[in-house]
């Protein structure tokens, strides 16, 4: 909806009015292209203002309306409409103006921002492309260097940046609204044509074609497979080298194809999946609307190796006051030197004061008695974080959340420590702490709503997409991974090598395949747990045999590859060789492909050839299968919770939605049928038994993903 004013006499107001970001809804579309008429009718109005209710301007086309059929007028004569029209029309900005919100902006022929607002084309974070003139309108505009920037990465500029680019004609720190009336009433009888953007040449480089080439290779090599910043380019080189209208005709047929691609469902589901995952709820019924979060304004780290320290620096950027704690002066030293390195280095990069001024350091545990949350990253040792917080509980007030970084150890054995277990939490974060989104809100049996609220907003206030997820070996994230690294290493038993392994890996997507991504982490750290389990023996003499555990099919490869000090990147050598220690060029390794063939002749292997579509369904089938089991178990809400996980925490690629929403793409009927086949043919590997829930759901029909969780409900309940 819109709505008309008429102000100072002169100046049609026409306001968008769709709640929550005055979004391009069929409604909206209608109201202003009725008022615009009005407006144009009506003799005593001399020009235009468009403005948003409620302080923002538009946040651009409905994106719930791209699912279904399109009704309403659509957007592009709209905007011609406007360019086109004998009144000046002017776009007052605040808030935001995004995607056709900002291709709104441009139709118009004035844009007046507040110095707050941001704007931007973000289309591409959607699959799509600017494609309502945008495509062809900015770069006329703002030349074709910037509009490649804008429009290929989709990143919002500040207004500042606006006026720089010539994006915005004047910026304002009153009143947005008013000053655009004012304006409006100044440039009322100022002739129109030199406004059209639509009719102002395309400035180019003189080295445009070199220019479009070097951003082309540039966006191929990090889009992964996806397809729509590559079809940004090209609508950009089209508004370079072609006329106006043939320009349009172009973005219109790549917008087509985009606009029906499974990608952009999948960035569509995924844009709206981001939103839902802060909607939590708890097996007990305690819910985000319902549970309040406590205020934390100072927090404490405990332990300041590789992960407390990005999370000491992502709360201090975020204004917190820490106190970080570690027990070894060395260490301390060291870990002091390397904050305060992260912080100066992050301020510069934002153009702020670091604030370092914000920590306190020491090595007594007493010095964390005052603060509201903890948050404790020591060893992966369970006896070890006990005593931690059975300190902590002694030390800190009643009232202190107790929460544990832990990679997977159970949060309801550190709770039982405590004299208040309900306000332990696991707060999962992955490395490096200051730079990756995703953190893991673990609550045991124990953990309150209130423990659940806290951490999930503190989340939220540093920066990260939190995600609440309920107390289990490995949580989501890594009780997924098990399945997807055991199939890697059997696969390579069976006659891969680690290359070929990641390269179908990285060619679906992935932004490091799972042998290049295990030398990044260590190679040490699975091996110290599967030590710790009872699972990696390596004395032949325990009557072990090697590749059964359990009565399960166990491969020790990667344990072998660590009782030769093979951990990976950190030592020079793991699945693949590097130059030396720390450097982060993988080759492959010739020893490596001698010690597989070695292995599968001592154990009598006979290598077979293994091809693409096996690896990644032997990879992905299995850990889409596990986040089938974690649904059943209640240990996540939704899909929606497991695909935010994997997309921000294992760089799964976003445009393919995440794995549960590419297991309802490739078909649950398929997926099911696949991981039967492979079952069959390696029936000492549970995880490739499909789960109850996969064969409920393909038994209800594959219900679209958004309808999972009612079958998701009956199944829990049968339990
Ligand atoms: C051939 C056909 C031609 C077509 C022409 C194409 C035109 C054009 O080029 C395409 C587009 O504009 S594509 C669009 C380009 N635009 C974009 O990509 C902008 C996307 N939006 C954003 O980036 C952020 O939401 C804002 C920065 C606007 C606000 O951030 P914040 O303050 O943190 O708030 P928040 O929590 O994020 O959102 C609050 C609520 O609003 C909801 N909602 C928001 N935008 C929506 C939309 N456009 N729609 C619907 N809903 C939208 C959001 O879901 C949430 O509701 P929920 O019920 O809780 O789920
Ligand atoms: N490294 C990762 O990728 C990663 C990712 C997510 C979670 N985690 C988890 O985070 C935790 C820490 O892992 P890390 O990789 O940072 O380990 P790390 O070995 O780099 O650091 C641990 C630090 O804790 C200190 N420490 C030990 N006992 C202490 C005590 N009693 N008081 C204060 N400090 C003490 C050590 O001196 C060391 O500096 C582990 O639980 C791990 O599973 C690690």
């Amino acid at each position: 909806m819109a709505q008309y004013t008429r102000v100072s006499g002169s100046v049609g107001l026409i306001t968008l009015q769709s709640p929550p970001v005055n979004a391009l809804s069929a409604a909206v579309r209608q109201g202003i292209v009725d008022l615009m008429q009005r407006a144009l009718s009506e003799p005593e109005v001399k020009s235009v203002v468009i403005c948003g209710q409620n302080g923002i301007f538009c946040g651009g086309a409905d994106i719930k309306e791209f699912g279904g059929q399109m009704s309403g007028p659509p957007l592009i004569p709209m905007i011609h409409a406007i360019e086109a029209a004998s009144k000046p029309v002017v776009a007052a900005i605040e808030g935001i103006a995004l995607g056709g919100g900002l291709e709104l902006a441009l139709g118009c022929h004035y844009r007046i921002a507040h110095s707050k607002a941001r704007v931007g084309l973000p289309e591409v974070t959607l699959g799509l492309l600017p494609g309502a003139g945008g495509s062809q309108r900015l770069p006329r505009l703002i030349g074709v260097p910037a509009a490649l920037d804008l429009i290929t990465t989709g990143r919002h500029v500040t207004a500042a940046e606006a006026l720089k680019f010539g994006l915005v004609d004047q910026i304002t720190d009153h009143n947005t609204v008013n000053v655009a009336v004012k304006f409006a009433q100044r440039v009322a009888d100022q002739p129109l044509d030199a406004r059209r953007i639509s009719t102002h040449p395309c400035l180019c480089p003189s080295d445009v074609a070199v220019l479009f080439e070097e951003v082309m290779q540039r966006v191929r090599r990090t889009a992964r497979g996806a397809i729509a910043p590559i079809a940004c380019v090209q609508a950009v080189r089209a508004a370079a080298t072609l006329p106006y209208n043939q320009g349009m005709e172009r973005e219109r047929e790549l917008m087509a194809t985009l606009f029906t691609s499974g990608q952009a469902r999948a960035l569509q589901y995924f844009f709206f999946a981001q939103r839902a995952v802060g909607r939590w709820s708890m097996p007990s019924g305690a819910r985000w609307d319902t549970s309040k979060p406590r205020p934390v304004h100072k927090a404490a780290v405990i332990g300041l190796g590789t992960m407390g320290r990005g999370i000491t620096v992502a709360l201090a950027q975020a204004g917190f006051s820490v106190v970080a704690v570690e027990t070894q002066e060395k260490q301390l030293m060291e870990a002091k030197q390397a904050i305060s390195g992260m912080l100066e280095r992050g301020a510069k990069r934002r153009g702020v004061a670091p604030a370092l001024d914000k920590i306190n350091y020491g090595r007594n545990i007493q010095s964390v008695a005052d603060v509201d949350l903890v948050i404790e990253a020591v060893f992966e040792d369970m006896a070890l974080k006990k005593k931690v917080f059975q300190q902590l509980s002694a030390v800190c007030k009643p009232s202190t959340f107790l929460c544990s970084n832990t990679s997977g150890l159970d949060i309801d054995q550190l709770a039982c420590q405590t004299r208040n277990p309900e306000l332990v939490v696991g707060m999962h974060f992955f490395a490096p702490a200051h730079v990756m989104k995703l953190l893991e809100v673990v609550y045991g049996p124990k953990s309150s709503p209130l423990a659940v609220a806290t951490a999930m907003q503190l989340g939220k206030k540093i920066g990260k997409v939190s995600v609440a997820v309920g107390n289990c070996r490995g949580f989501v994230g890594n009780r997924m991974l098990k399945p997807y690294l055991e199939q890697a290493l059997f696969l390579l038993e069976e006659g891969a090598t680690p290359e070929f392994v990641d390269q179908v890996l990285e060619e679906f997507g992935f932004a490091m395949g799972v042998f290049r991504m295990s030398d990044l982490s260590g190679l040490d750290v699975g091996w110290k747990v599967r030590l710790a389990d009872g699972l990696a023996m390596p004395d032949p003499t325990m009557g072990q045999p090697t590749r059964l555990r359990q009565g399960r099919r166990y491969s020790p490869l990667g344990d072998l590859l660590c009782e030769q000090g093979r951990f990976g990147q950190k030592t020079g050598r793991g699945w693949y060789q590097y130059d030396k220690p720390g450097s982060q060029v993988a080759k492959p390794d010739p020893w490596l492909h001698s010690f597989l063939d070695e292995y599968r002749a001592r154990h009598a292997l006979v290598a077979h050839r293994i091809d693409h579509q096996e690896v990644l369904e032997r990879c992905l089938y299995s850990m889409i299968n596990e986040g089938f089991r974690i649904l059943e178990d209640g240990i996540a809400a939704g899909p929606e919770d497991i695909d935010v996980i994997y997309v921000f925490g294992y760089s799964w690629p976003r445009h393919r939605g995440g794995p549960m929403f590419y297991a309802a793409t490739v078909g649950l009927n398929k997926v099911l049928e696949r991981l039967e086949h492979y079952y069959q043919a390696h029936p000492d590997v549970p995880s490739l038994q499909p789960c109850h829930l996969l064969r409920k759901l393909v038994a209800s029909g594959s219900p679209p993903i958004q309808k999972w969780r009612e079958v998701i409900k009956k199944v829990r309940s049968q339990l």
